[in-house]
């Protein structure tokens, strides 16, 4: 069974059909692509799979779980949990406090045990590679590392699914590299991750399963491989900046 699934989700806005009758999986221990041209459909889909935008008709489902009516909050605390393409990071706060603040989620569930809020958040703030800056304000910290922050902070409700929409953007070649070796060392932990990004290099090489959004709907689903090859793709994105 897969951990998230979808099932025949559409999404209109009036008479604009952003998402049209998708139905996907994502894998435990796999990181799992979501690309697409502007305007795809990507990020309305993880709004709905996160719960911010209700569907027109279809399902989400959850280890087997219909979850489509729970709240966004009910959905992190099932194990759900995203970062935003616009950085949605406390300004004011350090990258400490941003990352620990979301350890009340665990706190109230209860999902975790003799949790050691400090202790958690100094776990968390290593595994990412941000104990240097931890004392910083985010507003102080360069957009490619504000992004990990952002990361961190949703590790820090220990999600069984992860979705990261353009995590990529904003980084340099060695914030990336450095980015791409997290997310192959947490999906190697077990964590499902799904991942919308524009930087078609990066998701061909770390998705085992790649979907394509295309005017809302699925226009290939397969590996790397099969959607490079794929005719639908290759149309879908001549005329585009990104080639795939
Ligand atoms: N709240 C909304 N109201 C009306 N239309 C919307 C709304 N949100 C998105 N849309 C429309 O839905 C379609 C899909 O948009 P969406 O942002 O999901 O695409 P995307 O694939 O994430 O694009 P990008 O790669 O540019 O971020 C677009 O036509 C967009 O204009």
């Amino acid at each position: 069974m897969p951990l998230l699934e979808t099932r025949g989700i559409t999404v209109r806005f009036g008479g604009n059909t952003a998402v049209n009758d998708v139905s996907l999986t994502v894998e435990e221990g796999q990181i799992t692509g979501l690309i697409g041209p502007n305007g795809a459909g990507k990020t309305t889909l993880f709004n709905t799979i996160t719960g911010l935008q209700k569907p027109t008709s279809g399902r989400v489902l959850l280890d087997g779980a219909d979850i489509t009516r729970l709240s966004p909050a009910k959905r992190a605390r099932r194990g759900m949990a995203r970062t935003f393409q616009r950085l949605e990071l406390f300004l004011s706060l350090s990258v400490r406090d941003n990352v620990r603040v979301a350890g009340d989620v665990l706190k109230v569930t209860g999902r975790r045990r003799r949790f050691d809020l400090d202790e958690e958040t100094d776990r968390v703030l290593e595994r990412t590679g941000l104990t240097d800056i931890a004392h910083k304000d985010v507003s102080d910290v360069p957009i490619g590392r504000a992004r990990v922050v952002e990361v961190a902070r949703a590790l820090m409700t220990s999600p069984r699914v992860l979705l990261l929409d353009e995590p990529a953007s904003g980084q340099t070649e060695r914030e990336t590299e450095a980015f791409a070796e997290l997310l192959v060392g947490l999906a190697a932990e077990g964590l499902a991750i799904c991942l919308v990004e524009h930087d078609l290099p990066l998701v061909m090489r770390l998705c085992s399963t790649i979907h394509v959004l295309d005017y809302g709907s699925l226009i290939a689903s397969g590996t790397p491989q099969e959607v490079k090859e794929s005719p639908e793709v290759i149309a879908a994105y001549i005329g585009t900046e990104e080639a795939a």
